[in-house]
């Protein structure tokens, strides 16, 4: 499978062939070059080169199975390509050693996925800690403070998941993606099963923590709502066998 791409900018209703509006002499913190992936038994993906400079928040559209998901992780160090390579602030991903990347992912990407994914046997102040542990930093309760406030969750900070509700647990995560000040933060569908109050407060939540603590956001989404949100898009799609 091939996987095409286009630059769309929804508001100002750029020329669909707009890879030429990215900014030259802006300062980039994501670079895709010649990335394909390949799944055990599975076709290639080829992912088009994609540049996003920093503060430009941008969707990963496409259909179900054109990679989004796929995207996200290569993008986050999660999964290495198969061939080509990431730079996220300046940094070639795949050439640091496991544990280098580790801690770089830590420090520099903050990753939010549908569901919480929080440690269930610590407190949410605890799950922060070991986020900034992972990212090879020293404890810091006052930043932990600090983005629990924000977040209206700092009365639950000794709380343990199973006594958060929905929401909280939502903003557990996001104060835990957040809390190493990331250069982008990468979320997989956090609106998917949300109704319309709780997806307008989450991407509310999002853009003020991405403005907040300087990240650019990056977003694989179906969901139309959060299209009103985010004018810059980059598309998977055609299948060019
Ligand atoms: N673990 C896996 N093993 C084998 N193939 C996989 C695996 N994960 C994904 N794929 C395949 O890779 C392609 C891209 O999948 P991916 O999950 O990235 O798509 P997606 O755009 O996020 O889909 P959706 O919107 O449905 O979540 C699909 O054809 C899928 O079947």
């Amino acid at each position: 499978m091939r996987v095409t791409s286009i630059w769309t900018e929804y508001l100002k209703l750029a020329e669909p062939n707009s890879l030429a509006m990215q900014d030259n002499n802006t300062e980039k913190v994501i670079s895709l070059n010649g990335v394909t992936y390949r799944y055990r038994g599975g076709e290639s993906l080829h992912f088009a080169d994609l540049e996003i400079p920093v503060g430009r928040h941008t969707l990963i559209l496409g259909d179900s199975g054109s990679g989004k998901t796929t995207l996200l992780h290569i993008l986050s160090g999660l999964l290495k390509p198969d061939t080509g390579n990431v730079t996220i602030d300046g940094q070639l991903l795949y050439d640091l050693a496991p544990r280098q990347l580790d801690e770089f992912r830590g420090r520099r990407i903050g990753l939010i996925f549908q569901e919480a994914h929080l440690v269930k046997s610590l407190t949410v102040k605890e799950n922060l800690q070991i986020a900034q542990g992972f990212a090879g930093a020293k404890v810091d309760n006052s930043r932990i403070h600090e983005v629990l406030t924000l977040l209206n969750l700092d009365h639950k900070a000794n709380s343990y998941p199973n006594k958060l509700s929905r929401g909280q647990m939502q903003r557990a995560a996001i104060a835990r993606a957040v809390v190493n000040r990331p250069a982008i933060l990468v979320a997989d569908e956090p609106t998917a099963s949300l109704d319309d109050r709780n997806t307008a407060s989450v991407l509310e939540l999002l853009l003020n923590q991405a403005e907040t603590s300087g990240a650019t956001l990056i977003i694989a989404t179906h969901d139309k709502r959060v299209k009103t949100r985010i004018a810059h898009a980059y598309e998977l799609g055609g299948h060019l066998s």
